[in-house]
């Protein structure tokens, strides 16, 4: 979901809000007409009802490429046409026999249930994205960091994984500003946060940490492993053009600061050691990746 834009992810959210009204609105109808034995809208007895509907309508043609590789949408698609087949063999019952088979009315009843809770849990799911997400960016914000950090640790702790936190900053990002501009500059960050983004597993954390800071949490990686993705990432940012106006582009380099979480540290501690290896690699030159020693402890540098 990386690469939908905070607009697209509230028309997302919207659609799936909607989804659970309609469908709600729709179950009340048609148990008020078998009820009152009114007349059904014969496109619900079609094959096809659940791509007809107007969530079937966007879920089909219109919904974001993203949405379609989220690991829920193959789940709601199966439920939401499965519901809509059992809508339909039990209006087609009623409407030839006068009433259908308990059986069938529980099926279609539990499937729209089902159907509602896995929409509602994706919306859930999304709208925490959608407000802990830096709007520049696409980061996510720091609220609920060191919340997932924690949890992380504990893993580190009972030995589950290894963790390594990376704290990255532009190079001379006050000179680009003042050079091309803060519309620019907004540019370029947002530039490279899309860059790590498209770049980091999808089990890797970015988080906007300050003005042109950001932290990397990479879950299962030591810190050998963490150097050499880091590194890929470093040298990908080097080479990486951002466009900013028709044919002119820019490029820019970062400095990383790395730390290896150990069991016996704590978050804070964690934060503030990566951020003395980055302070190091600033030290250094610029456009490097330093992972963090004893030497660097407080006063060493
Ligand atoms: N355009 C833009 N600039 C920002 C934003 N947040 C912070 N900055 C700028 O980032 C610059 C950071 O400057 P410094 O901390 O001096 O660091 P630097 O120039 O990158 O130098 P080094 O980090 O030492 O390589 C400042 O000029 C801030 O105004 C932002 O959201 N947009």
């Amino acid at each position: 979901m990386f690469r939908i834009s905070q607009d697209e992810f509230r028309a997302i959210i919207q659609q799936l809000d909607m989804a659970i009204r309609n469908h709600e609105e729709w179950f009340s109808s048609l148990n008020r007409q078998m009820l009152c034995r009114l007349p059904f809208d014969q496109r619900d007895l079609h094959e096809n009802a659940y791509r007809e509907c107007l969530f079937g309508q966007w879920l089909y043609q219109h919904s974001h490429p993203a949405l379609r590789d989220h690991p829920a949408f193959e789940s709601i698609e199966k439920e939401h046409q499965r519901m809509h087949q059992l809508a339909a063999r039990v209006l087609v019952a009623a409407q030839e026999s006068g009433s259908a088979q308990p059986d069938d009315y529980d099926h279609f009843s539990n499937s729209l249930q089902r159907l509602r809770l896995e929409v509602q849990t994706l919306k859930r799911e999304l709208e925490t994205t959608y407000y802990n997400r830096d709007s520049l960016t696409g980061a996510n914000t720091r609220v609920g960091m060191l919340t997932y950090l924690r949890e992380q640790l504990e893993l580190v702790k009972r030995g589950s994984q290894q963790l390594t936190i990376s704290m990255m900053d532009l190079d001379h990002f006050k000179t680009l500003n003042d050079a091309h501009g803060h519309v620019v500059g907004d540019r370029v960050l947002a530039g490279v946060a899309r860059f790590l983004l498209d770049n980091i597993r999808p089990y890797d954390r970015l988080y906007r940490y300050g003005g042109e800071e950001f932290l990397l949490s990479l879950s299962h990686t030591g810190a050998a492993e963490a150097l050499t993705m880091i590194e890929r990432l470093r040298n990908g940012i080097e080479r990486h053009e951002i466009v900013i106006d028709g044919d002119e582009r820019l490029q820019v380099t970062a400095s990383f600061g790395l730390f290896e979480v150990t069991a016996g540290s704590s978050i804070e501690e964690a934060v503030h050691r990566a951020d003395q290896a980055l302070y190091q690699a600033k030290l250094l030159g610029r456009n490097q990746a330093r992972l963090w020693t004893a030497e660097l402890a407080d006063g060493a540098v």
